[in-house]
């Protein structure tokens, strides 16, 4: 690589709408190479794209693209004020584009620069839902049958109102919907009683072949989690995650005394403080944080080597509103990483997937990818321009009191 200058001459913020919101930062550089980065906050937007434009972009024009980690630690610890989804993700989107545009320089897919492979390609789990146990059991036999080796269930459960993880279409859900955000009910001990008798069925109907996962969503007390735990396990679930909220990292201990169901945690951390004592005391099996929410490559290689040395494994989170320049990005990751556990992969629409164009492929339950030097995903910045912002917003969750819960 040149060790001439250079130097980063401007940094654009897209927002599109293709079916759903996307923000994308592009850098360009005065050596014509440029990169793209994702800093998608679902529900939450234009926080990001303020913070980049009004904060981040005047700091970035004149730094040298090829220095990522100095810009990282620039970023991060020159706000002062630290961490935080806002902040992360739009040190994540410089983060990303940075590596792209390394990538492309050394001409090399970016798994090269991060150690080349580890695998030949990547397991990914889809997301099953229906109505009822019955309309689930039926969406896991399709995800079967697309070839898939791991599969996410989630059920409508009686008497809850729209419950977590039952999506209006197949293949395509997305809970961010509406201009205000919508109202969901919740009752945990109606989904403990039901949903043991979603995974029985499912082992009854298909076997123990396919691996199977479930999202607790955030819902549960540390004792309620351990209930259902222990519930499932005959069904021997790869996990079982966000099955109580994270942020009382000790809470997970009372779990771990009473169930041994694999758990997974991290989609909304941040940073490494957030897995830090879930990581060292073994608390948990897979750390979900990902590219997007956990400050990009050089963060969350930081997190996935401290998970390593307490055999935890990684589990991407890969919800569609994480774009496909995260899920392109994180794939070079899962190619390199050590400890790889599993990626989640929520196919996106047709619509989004012409607005970012990529290379990765899927094959038999696998993710693939390509060997396009860089991220391999780009952005058709015409095609973004057709599709404007629209306000749209997570539901919220309310007991049958009126109760505010977790969503
Ligand atoms: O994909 C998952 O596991 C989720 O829990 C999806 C989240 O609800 C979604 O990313 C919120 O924006
Ligand atoms: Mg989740």
């Amino acid at each position: 690589m040149s060790t001439a200058p250079m130097k980063i001459t401007s940094a654009r913020v897209i927002v599109t709408c293709p079916g759903r919101n996307f923000v994308t930062l592009k850098i360009e550089t005065d050596q014509g190479v440029y990169g793209i980065g994702d800093a998608t906050l679902n529900g939450r937007e234009k926080a990001v794209v303020s913070y980049l434009e009004d904060h981040v972009i005047p700091c970035l024009i004149g730094m040298d693209p090829r220095n990522s980690e100095d810009i990282w630690q620039y970023l991060y610890r020159g706000a002062y004020w630290r961490r935080g989804p806002v902040t992360m993700r739009a040190i994540a989107a410089v983060d990303v584009a940075l590596w792209d545009i390394k990538a492309k320089m050394a001409g090399m897919p970016l798994y090269q620069l991060l150690g080349g492979r580890s695998r030949d390609g990547v397991m990914v789990y889809g997301h099953a839902n229906g109505s009822d146990i019955a309309e689930t059991v039926d969406a896991v036999g399709q995800y079967i049958d697309l070839g898939y080796k791991a599969i996410r269930a989630q059920t409508g459960v009686p008497g809850i109102k729209d419950a977590y993880g039952v999506g209006r279409g197949k293949l395509f859900y997305e809970p961010a919907d509406a201009a205000l955000p919508s109202v969901t009910g919740w009752d945990t001990r109606k989904a403990l009683n039901y949903v043991p008798k979603l995974f029985e069925k499912l082992r009854e109907t298909y076997g123990f072949d396919h691996h199977l996962l479930h999202d607790g969503h955030h819902r549960y007390s540390p004792t309620e989690a351990a209930q259902l735990g222990k519930a499932l396990e005959p069904y021997s679930l790869f996990w079982l995650e966000d099955v109580t909220p994270a942020e009382n990292q000790e809470a997970f201990k009372l779990i771990r005394q009473h169930t041994t169901t694999p758990l997974a945690v991290g989609e909304i951390f941040n940073t490494i403080w957030d897995a830090k004592d879930l990581i060292q005391n073994q608390l948990i099996d897979y750390i979900r944080a990902t590219i997007v929410g956990a400050g990009g490559i050089t963060h969350l290689r930081r997190i996935a080597d401290l998970a390593s040395m307490y055999q935890v494994r990684t589990g991407c989170h890969g919800a569609t509103d994480l774009s496909p320049v995260t899920m392109g990005t994180a794939l070079h990751f899962d190619t390199w990483v050590p400890n790889f556990g599993i990626q989640e992969y929520m196919r996106h629409t047709p619509e989004t997937d012409e607005v970012f164009p990529h290379d990765y492929t899927f094959d038999k339950g696998m993710l693939y990818v390509g060997d396009t030097p860089g991220h391999g995903v780009d952005i058709d910045e015409t095609l973004a321009a057709k599709y404007p912002y629209k306000p749209a917003y997570l539901p919220v969750a309310r007991l049958e009191d009126g109760t505010m819960w977790n969503w």
